[in-house]
């Protein structure tokens, strides 16, 4: 059998690199960068602040148009002559630090509002809502309006949202950054979990060593200045990963190892 990380890769980055234009002088935000992921991969992209984390996952999900390289999801160009491609783009949910959410619309509609966009009927967009409800477990909570929720569930909320149009990738940027330690660390177990039971393809963006250690199948750190992959880590911890596997003495040298890479490269 061929295993997740022998497939062809459902993305796959050739010399994407990326400078932004400023007033005083152009930022090298990533170097060129070449990085393939797998169907069904966890992938955590870690790194100190500046070192092009977003830039690359905005570049990722369609947001930001690379400067040079290719970007290639599910087989086909995200980009084609600084034209973003919708066929590549179907394919691609994003979560943020915050789920912006619109205050307006119920918990219900917000979750089903890709699908309106998509122009999906009602009923099929409640059965979905539905679905996803409950695989995020915010079942009861429809009728709500997003402030009568907690920032935990409103991120589950996000989760679903992105998850409404079935896109194969979920791009997440600190997607738990702005939720308490004890929240974070539940939604990690919880997106484990949903990661297992869909078999999404997943990359996180954090700045949390732990975090992406829990979570990751890989991780890629990036260095700054400018932004690039500086070293790749596997994480071959069995899955389902429960918090206590934060204690043992395998986790703990990781994160030990990761840190002094990180010092190294800050
Ligand atoms: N719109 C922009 N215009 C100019 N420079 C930018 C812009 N966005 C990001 N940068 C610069 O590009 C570099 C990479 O930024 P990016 O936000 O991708 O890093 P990051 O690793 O996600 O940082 P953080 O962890 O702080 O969010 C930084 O030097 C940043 O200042």
């Amino acid at each position: 059998m061929t295993s997740a990380k022998e497939a062809a890769p459902i993305i796959q980055l050739t010399d994407v690199s990326k400078w932004y234009g400023t007033r005083d002088k152009p930022v090298h935000a990533l170097a060129a960068t070449n990085l393939n992921i797998a169907a069904g991969e966890l992938v955590v992209l870690l790194g100190p602040s500046g070192c092009g984390k977003t830039t690359l996952l905005r570049m990722i999900g369609g947001l930001l148009d690379p400067t040079g390289g290719r970007i290639e999801v599910s087989g086909k160009d995200l980009w084609r002559n600084g034209e973003r491609q919708g066929a590549a783009v179907a394919d691609l949910g994003m979560v943020f630090q915050d789920a912006h959410l619109f205050p307006w619309f119920t918990i219900e509609e917000n979750i089903a509002l890709p699908l309106k966009l998509r122009g999906v009927s009602r009923t099929e967009r409640r059965e979905r809502a539905q679905e996803l409800m409950d695989l995020v477990k915010i079942t009861g909570f429809e009728k709500r309006w997003p402030k009568e929720l907690s920032g935990g569930m409103r991120q589950r909320a996000a989760i679903a949202r992105a998850l409404s149009y079935d896109p194969s990738i979920l791009l997440m940027d600190e997607p738990f950054g702005a939720l308490d330690a004890m929240t974070r660390d539940s939604m990690n177990v919880e997106l484990q979990r949903i990661w297992q039971k869909t078999g999404k393809t997943i990359i996180v963006v954090t700045h949390s060593i732990s975090e992406a250690v829990f979570l990751a199948d890989r991780i890629v750190l990036l260095s700054p200045r400018p932004g690039r992959i500086d070293s790749i880590y596997n994480v071959d911890f069995p899955r389902p990963r429960g918090l206590d596997v934060q204690s043992s003495p395998e986790f703990q040298a990781l994160v030990k190892t990761l840190r002094h890479r990180l010092s190294e490269v800050e």
